[in-house]
């Protein structure tokens, strides 16, 4: 007899990051999972389950144009309750710091479904940034019966906020298992882009800087600067290629096509699937980015990074010297990009392979207690 698990999510990064763990449950007999997602990033969230050859067993289709976050919190609250009462799960996954995570949670909590949580215990200890992403992830945590923290660090955030021992598990995080699947399978199979890619045009003898930019918090003023630094870049190193996936959110969008489009060297592209994006980091020379995920990755792969904000709730990136932070500010983000462009020195040091995120098998760590957990849940033993 199989537990029923139902993994909620809606968003690309909740995809990748969820995509490993769901590969590794669907190959257990004693684990029925059913995945709902929530439609949110549709088509950026197909590009994910296409590479990793997932599919969804329930899409939510939740949102709608000019949506409030209370309004989605009351459509995932009723569809997800729907959905929770028909299938009776033993317990729920969920993911991060999503506001589909925390209501997933929640719903889940009112019909006294236990909840198992994915990436927990990450702080800034701000509930504003990034809001409200900080917010959620401490409220789910309170409600939670299971804590994946990916590090040491964020599992001693849950354990100051008083939660035992018994209910955590340090796994490392998903992402790791995600990109270093993709990349052997990229190796494996020689994988390059179609001629008819824009990553076709890419000349492999040039360096090439690798940005995306999306966070809420950099919108406005914050990514006119960015794309300024980019401009003044690229005019001053015209054989480096800038190559930009731009996010689909029209803020982004309008900012970023209106100050960097026509420039010869920088080249917009579409948001690009998993297997493009991983081909594209392993390529870089280095990395610009606001994006959580891409912190995890870079230091694994061995590429600099420099994050374009003030603050991270990833703070075990900066500890092995290959990432830094860099805010909005245009003069930093060239003086720094210049810095790793001209010292080969400096480059080299920025340049080592570590991963405080994990070894890539995060999933299988998570697969295990899970289904301990469950055995000891239905037989009324140590599970609370
Ligand atoms: C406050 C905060 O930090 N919140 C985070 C943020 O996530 P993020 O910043 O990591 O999001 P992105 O940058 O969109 O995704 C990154 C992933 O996407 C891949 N990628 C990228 C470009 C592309 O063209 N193709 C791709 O495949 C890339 O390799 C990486 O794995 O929001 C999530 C909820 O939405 C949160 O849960 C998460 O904490």
């Amino acid at each position: 007899m199989s537990f029923k698990v139902t993994m909620v999510f809606g968003t690309r990064p909740e995809a990748i990051k969820m995509a490993p763990l769901a590969r590794v449950l669907r190959q257990r007999d004693d684990i029925d999972l059913h995945i709902c997602s929530t439609g949110q990033h549709r088509e950026m969230l197909q590009q994910v389950l296409d590479s990793f050859e997932l599919e969804v067993d329930e899409d939510l289709d939740v949102m709608t144009q000019g949506q409030t976050l209370n309004g989605l919190s009351e459509q995932l609250m009723n569809k997800l309750d729907a959905s929770y009462a028909r299938r009776r799960p033993d317990i729920v996954l969920v993911h991060g710091d999503t506001t589909t995570s925390f209501i997933a949670a929640l719903t889940a909590f009112h019909l006294q479904i236990p909840i198992a949580h994915v990436e927990a215990g990450l702080r800034t200890g701000d509930l504003k940034a990034p809001w409200p992403e900080e917010a959620n992830r401490s409220l789910t945590a309170v409600i939670a019966d299971l804590h994946f923290p990916p590090t040491k660090k964020s599992r001693d955030n849950l354990l100051h906020e008083n939660i035992s021992i018994d209910k955590i598990e340090v796994t490392g995080n998903t992402v790791i298992d995600a990109l270093l699947w993709m990349r052997q399978h990229l190796h494996d199979t020689d994988w390059h882009p179609a001629a008819d890619s824009p990553l076709a045009v890419l000349d492999s003898d040039k360096r090439m800087v690798l940005i995306t930019g999306h966070r809420r918090e950099n919108f406005g003023k914050g990514f006119e600067r960015i794309c300024l630094a980019l401009a003044e870049l690229a005019e001053a190193y015209p054989d480096v290629q800038f190559v930009y996936p731009v996010h689909l959110n029209p803020q982004v969008q309008n900012a970023v096509y209106g100050l960097l489009a026509g420039r010869p060297n920088i080249h917009l592209i579409a948001p690009q699937d998993y297997q493009h994006f991983v081909w594209l980091m392993d390529r870089a020379y280095l990395i610009l980015t606001d994006s959580g995920g891409i912190q995890e990755e870079a230091p694994a792969l061995g590429k600099p990074l420099l994050v374009l904000r003030k603050v991270t709730e990833r703070p075990s990136v900066l500890e092995g010297g290959t990432v830094l932070l860099v805010g909005t500010l245009q003069h930093r983000i060239v003086e720094e990009t210049r810095r790793l462009l001209d010292d080969p020195e400096h480059y080299a040091d920025m340049s080592r392979v570590h991963s405080p995120f994990g070894d890539g098998h995060a999933s299988e760590r998570i697969a295990e207690r899970l289904s301990l957990w469950l055995v000891e849940h239905r037989q009324g033993g140590a599970a609370e």
